[in-house]
């Protein structure tokens, strides 16, 4: 058992902020556990950041389920977080509970769902099964097509109205938090204020009980980041330089120094064991 549990991230509402950042692979999710993350979180957004795809809709279960295992094996104390990809929890109720058991069983210990009100039904089941459940509402990027591309989410009494319903649903369900993806400030304030579970905002201003972004944008080493990313590196020019460096010294002979590699002190001594091998060779 980890550290940091569902029932202790509900506890830090309105107490201490909660930090959550995505991960992908092991040396990531090792480096955000020691840097004393709460909350490291295999999201679907690795379609995009990961495998160059345009949006997340692509992103399969088996994909979630090698990277939920990777990140898994490096967490310690954190509580490790897994997306539901698209079209794994929509089609009934059994195939989601299937999906959420295959991605606890690479390692995870709760999985986040996009929506709330439509998915009542499967939170209070996988919560009642033992499986801790996120919500996300606001910018769900899964409805990509039918939102015609990412926008801002709350500028409409009905979006407000569509946000808050989908939050107290996930707080009635059971859920121990829910994401608020991309509102307006005052959208995710008021939500913060009407739910029970605490809030965790990603362009969704400071009114929130905690911040996710995603691993790539807050280090620098991805292009299209959204407007709402502060970059806490810039990882993308220490990386391109460190390649250029190694690219010259290969091709101007400085790599591999002394003290790179290993060799006969005794020339003689390899001279013989080599003519041998070779006499050996020719034998056979
Ligand atoms: N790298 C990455 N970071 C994220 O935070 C993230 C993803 N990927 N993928 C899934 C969703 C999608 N998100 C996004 C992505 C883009 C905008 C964005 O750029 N909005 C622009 C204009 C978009 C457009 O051209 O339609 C804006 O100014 O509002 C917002 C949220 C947040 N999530
Ligand atoms: C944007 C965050 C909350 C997410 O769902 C993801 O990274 O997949
Ligand atoms: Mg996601």
């Amino acid at each position: 058992m980890r550290e940091i549990t569902p029932k202790r991230i509900r506890e830090m509402k309105g107490k201490e902020k909660i930090t959550m950042v995505t991960a992908y692979d092991y040396p990531s999710a090792l480096l955000a556990d020691k840097a004393g993350i709460d909350i490291v979180f295999v999201g679907d957004s690795l379609g995009m950041v990961v495998y160059g795809e345009p949006n997340t809709l692509n992103v399969s279960m088996e994909q979630m389920v090698f990277h939920t295992r990777a990140v898994a094996k490096a967490v310690k104390r954190a509580l490790v977080l897994a997306d539901m990809p698209f079209s794994s929890y929509e089609v009934s109720v059994e195939e989601g509970v299937k999906n959420a058991v295959r991605l606890i069983q690479a390692g995870a210990d709760a999985v986040k769902i996009e929506g709330g009100a439509d998915h009542e039904k499967l939170v209070r089941k996988l919560v009642r099964m033992g499986i801790p459940v996120m919500g996300h509402t606001g910018l769900t990027p899964q409805r990509y097509l039918r939102l015609g591309g990412y926008r801002l989410m709350g500028e409409t009494e009905e979006e407000i109205e569509e946000i808050l319903r989908d939050a107290k649903a996930l707080e009635r369900a059971g859920a121990f938090a829910v994401v608020l993806e991309f509102t307006l400030a005052d959208v995710a304030k008021l939500v913060t204020e009407e739910v029970s579970i605490p809030t965790i905002g990603i362009g969704s201003g400071p009114w929130v009980d905690g911040q996710v972004l995603v691993w790539h944008d807050l280090l620098g080493i991805y292009e299209n980041v959204p407007p709402f990313v502060k970059k806490y590196a810039d990882l993308s020019s220490i990386i391109r330089l460190a390649l250029e460096r190694y690219r010259e010294e290969v091709k101007s002979g400085k790599f591999p120094a002394k003290e790179h590699y290993w060799e006969y002190q005794d020339k003689e001594d390899f001279e013989r064991k080599a003519k041998r091998a070779l006499e050996r060779l020719e034998e056979k």
